[in-house]
């Protein structure tokens, strides 16, 4: 496999779903897509006029992050999270130029301050995350009453980064090549570079856009177990080469804690045998706070992984981002 520095001019073509919704005209065209390309990258860029509209995002990218990330470490480090530490404030740590904050429950509005930053406001975020997830099981035939299981039992988070200048100005490295733990990430950028994701498996690294409109949908580890390895989970990595200072706002979403993961019966066969036994989330969170868990490089598939002849096949998995 050859990974370089160097990354590609995204080439993948973006998926319009502006006003496409199920049955309307335009649905299957677009799930056709959508699913093409979840399965064979692990991502998908679409395109969405209304999700962020021009006023929310100057608010957020021009007004809410900065002044967020300006308060005091006290200020922030009280964000509050009921997973523990790391899940929500993540500081300057030192060779880190990242910091973040994550919001839980994010689709809750009752829970969310009505603010910019509140994902309250960004309800149109959530139905695009539905979307892409409902377009990719339906397109890889997964029935109906189990899609609205899986839609019903998500919760939703949002994370809003700041990157300051890499340290690396050589290379621009911000955040090392990895998967996502949960469900699906949906990045949103604004005007500055960083999110680059692997395409194909071949080892070209490919710059997401970032134009106002587009989203970058990546698959995590999660929808691999639903979609019994169909989706594989999307590597990716960010860069800014300008070096310039970034914001990002990533919307997160997965099943909701103590849910069993499992693969959708219908994509089990004798050409697609199971790849990962049902997962018990607070077991596998547990399982990554082990020894045994952080020393593996794949720790899902130590969990709770398919022993097969077929194992070799595995595709090599970087390393996991344990915050999301
Ligand atoms: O900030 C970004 O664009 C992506 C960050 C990321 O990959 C992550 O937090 O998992
Ligand atoms: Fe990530």
């Amino acid at each position: 496999m050859v990974a370089t520095l160097e990354p590609q001019l995204m080439e993948i073509p973006a998926v319009d779903l502006h006003g496409i919704e199920p049955r309307s005209q335009g649905w299957e065209e677009a799930k056709a897509s959508v699913t093409a390309s979840m399965v064979a990258h692990g991502f998908v860029v679409v395109r969405h006029g209304g999700a962020l509209g021009p006023d929310l995002r100057r608010a957020l990218f021009g007004h809410a992050m900065p002044e967020l990330f300006a308060l005091p470490v006290e200020a922030k480090q009280r964000t509050v999270s009921r997973w523990g530490p790391f899940k929500s404030y993540l500081g300057n740590a030192p060779g880190l130029v990242r910091e973040s904050l994550r919001v839980e429950d994010a689709a809750d509005a009752a829970r969310v301050v009505n603010s910019p930053t509140s994902c309250g406001r960004c309800r149109n975020m959530v139905e695009l995350q539905r979307t892409v997830l409902r377009m990719t099981l339906e397109g890889l035939g997964v029935r109906e009453d189990h899609i609205q299981l899986i839609l019903g039992s998500h919760t939703h988070a949002v994370r809003l980064s700041r990157y300051g200048v890499p340290e690396d100005t050589a290379t621009g490295m911000s955040v090392r090549a990895h998967h996502d733990g949960g469900m699906l990430t949906v990045v949103v950028q604004h005007e500055v570079e960083g999110l680059e994701v692997q395409a194909g498996g071949d080892g070209r690294w490919l710059a997401a856009p970032t134009e106002p409109d587009t989203f970058t949908c990546l698959a995590g580890k999660l929808l691999t177990v639903v979609t019994n390895g169909r989706v594989p989970a999307c590597f990716h990595r960010v860069r800014t080469p300008s070096n310039r200072e970034r914001y990002s706002v990533l919307f997160l979403c997965r099943p909701r804690d103590g849910a069993v993961v499992s693969a959708m019966d219908e994509l089990v066969d004798a050409e697609h045998p199971l790849v990962y036994n049902p997962c018990n989330l607070d077991d596998y969170g547990e399982f990554r706070k082990s020894e045994e868990g952080r020393k593996s490089s794949d720790p899902l598939r130590a969990f709770c992984g398919v022993e097969t002849a077929a194992q070799g096949e595995y595709r090599e998995y970087g390393h996991y981002l344990f915050y999301q």
